[in-house]
């Protein structure tokens, strides 16, 4: 059986590795477990996140399709995947079948930010100790290839080292020994290795053998929407795909035709200061441009930014943004400017809010530098008409280029926009998560502290590609 022939030659591999520095390995890779922070354990946490999570695969070749892609830029294929969305990345590193290697593995960990999986046959220690020097996130176990003894231990080691595992398993039997060797991940292969044949109802039908709290993962065979929808059915959002994602030219058409969303998404370029930055959105068409009316490095000055809106595309609306500003300067301004929306950014109360809406006759968006939920809650009352979550950085009001953590859109009860650290490469995945009616870009777009023309189009399309926004 060809599981078999895996796993002998990952027993050769693995003993090559022990006796060239077995020791070696060890003590590199406990050491860059004590560098870092080993309880984040981004693989479960991205799993947990809500909506579809889908793992996509790097693989160039499979015993069961032989090759799968003959031309591999694997580096390139990782990032598409990081922009479409995926919630970690699969990278296979068998050599003989697969045709992986360890080196993909670790070049696509540097050049990405999302968690990345080993994916190998692993059937001795030293393959962890391994797995973490490559840059690994995640390990992938076979159950059918280890000893229950095995799997406890490699299970404990993997967490000693701030990697999670991927239990994988086929039958009743295994999820039963995956559960009592403390699996925290179960994964449910529909492929069956012996002969290679797909059964698709398989996770669907286990799925409930694993206890409510352990992350459940459907895992081959998948290739459409209605795949997706089957599992959903069962209660099944976790998903690792290979074949179909490597086959599909466009990544992000292909996650968002899985993840199956209607465009609702709407983009906000902010931050607009020049003639060209103008040319810029009038092409590319985003919903919301912003100006900035306060200290910063992309201050408008009123006369200028009127200059600038009367030459926006009428499809364009005009934010102006003020932090702590009198409500009376606003006013004038907005009149002068004729901005369609204002937004705060300072530490305005609820009286201001009220204020500047009845002064203005126009929304108020209210900006919260949110480091946890708990900074959104208050605002949920306020008379704001949206919030926009921004992140928190202290002496900083806005456009520091710095990540919020999307998942603290649960504790949002109003409309909101999404802002922070957006760019090319996390927008998808942030929006999916996070569900804001609009997204807020501003140094993700520039270059040199200048307004970049083709990653404002880069954003758009993306939005486009992926189905959040109408293109
Ligand atoms: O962008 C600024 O320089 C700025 C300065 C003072 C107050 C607000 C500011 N920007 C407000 C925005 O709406 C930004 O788009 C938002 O903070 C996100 O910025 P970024 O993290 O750079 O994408």
């Amino acid at each position: 059986m060809i599981l078999d022939t895996l796993a002998k030659g990952a027993r050769r591999r693995a003993r090559v590795l022990e006796e060239a520095d077995g020791e070696g390995i060890r003590e590199a890779a406990i050491a860059r477990a004590l560098d870092e922070d080993v309880h984040d354990f981004p693989f479960e946490r991205n799993l947990r996140a809500e909506g579809v999570n889908i793992i996509c695969e790097v693989k160039k070749a499979s015993p069961s399709k032989g090759i799968i892609a003959d031309h591999f830029p694997y580096l390139e294929i990782a990032r598409d995947y990081e922009r479409a969305g995926a919630a970690a990345i699969s990278v296979l590193t068998e050599p003989d079948y697969f045709l992986g290697s360890g080196l993909y593995l670790k070049k696509i960990s540097r050049a990405v930010q999302i968690p990345i999986l080993r994916k190998d046959f692993i059937v001795s220690e030293v393959q962890i100790y391994e797995s973490k020097l490559l840059g690994a996130s995640a390990i992938l176990l076979i159950v059918s290839i280890l000893t229950d003894e095995e799997l406890t231990r490699f299970i404990r080691t993997a967490k000693g080292l701030g990697l999670s595992a991927l239990i994988e398993t086929r039958t009743e039997e295994e999820i039963r020994r995956a559960v009592l060797a403390g699996a925290r991940i179960i994964g449910v292969n529909n492929r069956d290795l012996r002969d290679f044949s797909i059964d698709n109802t398989r996770a669907a039908r286990l799925h409930s053998l694993v206890p409510e709290d352990t992350l459940f993962i459907a895992e081959s065979g998948i290739q459409k929407r209605e795949d997706i929808e089957e599992f959903l059915a069962a209660g099944i959002r976790n998903f690792l795909i290979g074949e179909a994602m490597m086959k599909a030219e466009d990544k992000a058409e292909k996650l968002a035709e899985f993840i199956g969303e209607e465009p609702r998404v709407q983009c906000k370029i902010c931050g607009i200061s020049r003639e060209r930055d103008i040319d810029f959105l009038n092409d590319a068409l985003p919903d919301y441009a912003g100006f900035i009316f306060a200290r910063s490095p992309r201050k408008v000055t009123p006369d200028k930014a009127a200059g600038l809106i009367s030459l926006l595309d009428p499809r364009i609306k005009a934010v102006g943004v003020f932090v702590n500003e009198t409500t009376e300067t606003i006013a004038d301004i907005a009149k002068k400017t004729h901005l369609s929306v204002i937004q705060l950014h300072g530490d305005e109360d609820f009286e201001t809010i009220r204020e500047v809406k009845e002064r203005t006759g126009l929304p108020v968006w209210k900006a919260i530098r949110a480091g946890s939920e708990e900074d959104i809650l208050p605002w949920n009352d306020s008379p704001a008409d949206a919030l926009l979550l921004d992140a928190k950085v202290m002496g900083k009001r806005g456009g520091t280029g710095k990540r919020i953590d999307p998942n603290f859109a649960r504790a949002v009860r109003k409309p909101f926009l999404l802002a922070g650290g957006m760019n090319c490469e996390n927008i998808v995945r942030a929006a999916r998560i996070a569900r804001p009616f609009a997204v807020d870009v501003n140094s993700g777009v520039e270059t040199d502290g200048m307004k970049d023309k083709e990653k404002i189009q880069a954003v758009i399309r993306l939005l486009a590609r992926s189905g959040l926004r109408k293109g």
